[in-house]
């Protein structure tokens, strides 16, 4: 009886899986292989949630590393992967088939933006009369721009060189700055809240002091006064964003931080203008924008926490894992100690194009961090027939970039792929110009924000060096990266791994 039920049950999977394996595949060699699973809809969901990147490198692996383009199921949905360079880059030119602005629209459903909100934000005016956001503010639209559309116009006049990005740029940095002068007598920076009374965390440093300066550069100083425990619970929400990306079950703690988190942005909304000096230009821009299309508070509050997020998720982790690498190297350390000096004039700040421009090894140190730690994987919806690689990608599905795919080829970065060693960009100059290096992504939608993480991460190390002497307390070696969750951006260190650093003030 129970050998009949088997049967019955294990006849029809056998047959599914070599129909859908190993028939299909043969009769329609265009489009990207599978990597087989035997529970239908499951597929290899919990691998991927698991051990995302492990799962993805096996799967190049399993179709002998040819690079083509390659499909795996997650829980029902069929994701595309593109682990070659010239594919990488095929995708990321293709903007008008593959779309990244749908897949915005997802993040911002799961942050809690509402349809109605969404809908407004993504329809484009008919015509000038209907252009109630270009009548209402003053704004130029003269292509008649959806309001996400001109969000990204406005975003890259904040974050990329021009009057309003040198502005933001002063005042965080002048934070950045603020922060690491002054040191209590504890030894430890002013904002940050350290491990015991002598040591201080160096997460927690990296986060006290670039999120404050994120936060305040944005909003101004009003929004950390309405809740000085933002950063906490923005950081819980990091972590954890990928449950409400996933829909994973029981997120009550995510959908709490961040609930949290827009409830201040709410409050800090309501009060009057000249109650909260000190707002950048994007953050102004976007909610005038907001009031002109009559979004209501809440949905304005959103997004605009989405903007706080886009900003703030992943340089702490950048310079944390930094600092990790260059405080067990003294010889790399006393080279940058050495060649970013002349970047600190007393009285006068930093010198932003010394540093980017005149310290090679501080450079080197930031892209092999990116090249490292990067867990991006750039998402693209397929919404007309795409061929990648000679491979057709079916509308309505999603095809993904795995950056670390790129940046582990070893026919691109040689034997030494697996070290990390900053000297390669020493020895190759033109390595971050490869189609093999794409830390912030690429084409339309290529990060606007990365000239400031770059800087915000060589100005803390510039003035951290100069300014303290740092040495890790007891016997510890680099903190061991978490590749088990899917990231979706620079990567954290595994539960429990951090460096506690001791901090002596030099005389400068
Ligand atoms: C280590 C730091 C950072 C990394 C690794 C990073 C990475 C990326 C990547 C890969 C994308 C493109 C996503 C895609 O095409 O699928 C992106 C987009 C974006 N990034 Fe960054 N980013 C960083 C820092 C920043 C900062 C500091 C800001 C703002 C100040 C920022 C703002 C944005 C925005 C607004 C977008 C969306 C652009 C669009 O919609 O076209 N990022 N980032």
């Amino acid at each position: 009886m129970f050998g009949a039920v088997l049967l019955s049950f294990v006849g029809p999977l056998i047959l599914w899986r070599l129909y859908a394996f190993t028939i299909k595949p043969w009769c329609r060699p265009n489009e990207p292989k599978e990597i087989p699973y035997w529970i239908p809809y499951l597929g290899h969901g919990i691998p991927y949630v698991q051990n995302g990147l492990g799962l993805i490198s096996g799967a190049r692996k399993y179709f002998n590393d040819t690079r083509e383009p390659f499909a795996i199921t997650i829980f029902g949905k069929k994701l595309y992967f593109v682990t070659s360079p010239e594919d990488a880059t095929a995708f990321f030119k293709e903007s008008e088939t593959l779309s990244f602005d749908k897949i915005v629209r997802e993040i911002a459903s799961s942050f809690g933006v509402s349809d109605t909100a969404l809908y407004d934000f993504n329809r484009q005016p008919l015509g000038e009369k209907d252009d109630v956001v270009s009548r209402k503010t003053g704004i130029k639209n003269p292509h008649l721009k959806s309001l996400s559309q001109l969000n990204k116009d406005f975003m890259k006049q904040q974050f990329l060189p021009g009057e309003r990005y040198y502005e933001l740029q002063d005042r965080f940095l002048g934070y950045i700055e603020t922060s690491l002068i002054q040191v209590n007598t504890s030894n430890k920076p002013a904002t940050c809240e350290a491990a015991s009374h002598e040591h201080t965390s160096l997460m927690e440093w990296s986060q006290s002091v670039l999120i404050d300066a994120g936060v305040r550069a944005l909003f101004g100083d009003k929004l950390l006064e309405l809740d000085p425990d933002l950063p906490k619970h923005f950081l819980k929400f990091n972590d954890e964003l990928w449950k409400l990306l996933y829909k994973w079950p029981g997120a009550t703690q995510t959908r709490a931080a961040k609930s949290q988190c827009i409830k201040t942005i709410q409050q800090y909304l309501a009060l009057p203008k000249h109650e909260r000096p000190g707002a950048a230009y994007v953050v102004e821009v976007m909610e005038a924008t907001q009031r002109a299309l009559g979004i209501p508070e809440d949905d304005i509050a959103t997004v605009l926490f989405m903007l706080l997020w886009s900003t703030n998720t992943n340089t702490y982790k950048l310079l944390f894992w930094a600092l990790a690498h260059l405080l067990q190297d003294p010889d790399l350390l006393a080279t940058i100690r050495d060649e970013t000096a002349p970047a600190i004039k007393p009285g006068k700040g930093v010198s932003i194009p010394y540093l980017i421009d005149s310290c090679p090894w501080l450079s080197a140190l930031f892209n092999e961090v990116l090249r490292v730690y990067d867990g991006v994987s750039s998402t693209r919806l397929v919404t007309a027939p795409t061929s990648i690689g000679g491979k057709a990608l079916p509308v309505g599905s999603r095809v993904v970039v795995p950056v670390q795919q790129l940046h582990f080829n070893r026919s691109i970065y040689g034997p030494d792929v697996n070290e990390f060693a900053p000297e390669r960009f020493i020895r190759s100059k033109n390595l971050t110009h490869s189609s093999s290096y794409r830390p912030f992504g690429g084409g339309t939608s290529y990060c606007p924000g990365r000239l400031l993480a770059r800087q915000e991460v060589s100005v803390f190390i510039a003035l951290a060096l100069a300014r303290f002497d740092v040495e890790i307390v007891g016997e510890r070696g680099v903190p061991v990266v978490d590749k088990g969750l899917p990231a979706g951006g620079v990567m954290s260190p595994k539960p429990g791994e951090d460096l506690l650093l001791r901090l002596s003030p030099r005389s400068v």
